[in-house]
C-alpha cells in the first residue's frame, strides 16, 4: 500500500462506497530538468473531502491539473476507484477564475451546459448566485466585479456543474474573512456526498472543511501522512477538534518546510 494512502480506519461516516473516489498511481512530472514529483501515490475514497497543503511552487496545482486531465504526467495515471472513466464526472475550479469576459455572470455560471449543448438551468444558476451573495450581479460582466466577487462567481459555476468529483484550487483565497467563512459553509453544505480535493494555504480553512489533510513537500515532492479529523463539516471555529488539528497541521507544515 502506498505511504500516502488514506487508511481504511480513517474513513468517515459521510463516505459512500458507490461514489467514485480518485486513485493517483505512481505519478511523475518534471518541467525541463526540474523533477516536481516522482512515483507519487494518493487514494481519495468516494465521498471524502481531502485538503492539500504545501509551500508555494511545490506542485499542488500541477497535481490537481493532472487529475482534471489538463496536464499529462510523464508516468502514472489518475483513475476513478469504481473503474469507470473520469470524463464528465469532474468539476474543476482553477486558481484563476477563467470567467469569459464577454458573458454575464449568470451565463458564465451556466457555461458548462452551453458548451456541452445541454439546456441551461437559469433558476439553479440564480439560486447558486444568491447563495454566494451575487444575485444582484447576475447580469453584470466579470469586468464589473471585484476579485472576490469573481471568485464567488467561479465557485457558483463549479457547484452548478453538479459533478461527483470536485477539484478546487485555492477557491476562497480572494475573499474577506467573513465572506470566506460564509462561502466555506456553503461549499461544505453543497459538497457533502462528493469526492473533493481542495488546495489551500490556510490551515484554518483546511481544518474547517477537510476529512483528511495532506501536506506536499520537498523536491521531488512527496506527500506526508494524512491528518484525519472526525465529525461533520464545516467545523465551528471554536471546535476543540479543529483547534487540536490546527496545531498538528501547523507542526506538519513547519516540519515539511524544514525539509
Ligand atoms: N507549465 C509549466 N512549465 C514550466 N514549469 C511549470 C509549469 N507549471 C508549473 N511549473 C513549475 O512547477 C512547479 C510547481 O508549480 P505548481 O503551480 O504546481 O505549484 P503550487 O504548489 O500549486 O504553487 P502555488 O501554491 O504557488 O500555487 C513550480 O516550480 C512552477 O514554476
Amino acid at each position: 500500500m502506498p505511504a500516502s494512502v488514506i487508511a481504511p480506519e480513517h474513513r468517515t461516516a459521510t463516505a459512500e462506497p458507490k461514489l467514485p473516489g480518485l486513485l493517483f498511481e505512481r505519478l511523475s512530472l518534471h518541467y525541463g530538468g526540474w523533477v516536481i514529483f516522482s512515483d507519487l501515490d494518493l487514494v481519495i475514497r468516494g465521498g471524502e473531502f481531502v485538503v492539500l497543503l504545501g509551500a508555494s511552487g511545490v506542485g499542488k496545482s500541477s497535481l490537481l491539473r493532472i487529475a482534471a486531465g489538463l496536464a499529462r504526467p510523464e508516468t502514472g495515471r489518475v483513475v476513478a476507484t469504481d473503474g469507470l472513466g473520469l470524463a464528465g464526472r469532474i468539476a474543476y475550479m482553477a486558481q484563476q477564475d477563467l470567467l469569459y469576459p464577454w458573458l454575464t455572470v449568470l451565463r458564465n455560471v451556466m457555461l458548462g451546459s452551453h458548451l456541452r449543448g445541454e439546456p441551461r438551468d437559469p433558476d439553479r444558476a440564480l439560486h447558486l448566485l444568491e447563495r454566494v451573495g451575487l444575485a444582484d450581479r447576475a447580469r453584470a460582466l466579470p469586468s464589473e466585479l471585484s476579485g472576490g466577487m469573481r471568485q464567488r462567481a467561479a465557485i457558483a459555476r463549479t457547484l452548478y456543474e453538479d459533478r461527483p468529483i470536485v477539484l478546487m484550487d485555492e477557491p476562497f483565497s480572494a475573499l474577506d474573512t467573513l465572506t470566506r467563512t460564509r462561502v466555506q459553509d456553503l461549499a461544505a453544505e453543497l459538497l457533502v456526498g462528493r469526492t473533493v480535493l481542495l488546495i489551500t494555504h490556510d490551515p484554518l480553512e483546511a481544518c474547517r472543511l477537510g476529512h483528511h489533510l495532506v501536506v506536499l513537500s520537498g523536491q521531488p515532492a512527496t506527500l506526508g501522512a494524512p491528518i484525519s479529523i472526525d465529525g461533520p463539516v464545516p467545523r465551528a471555529l471554536d471546535d476543540p477538534e479543529l483547534l487540536r488539528t490546527q496545531g498538528r497541521l501547523m507542526r506538519a507544515l513547519t516540519e515539511a518546510s524544514a525539509g
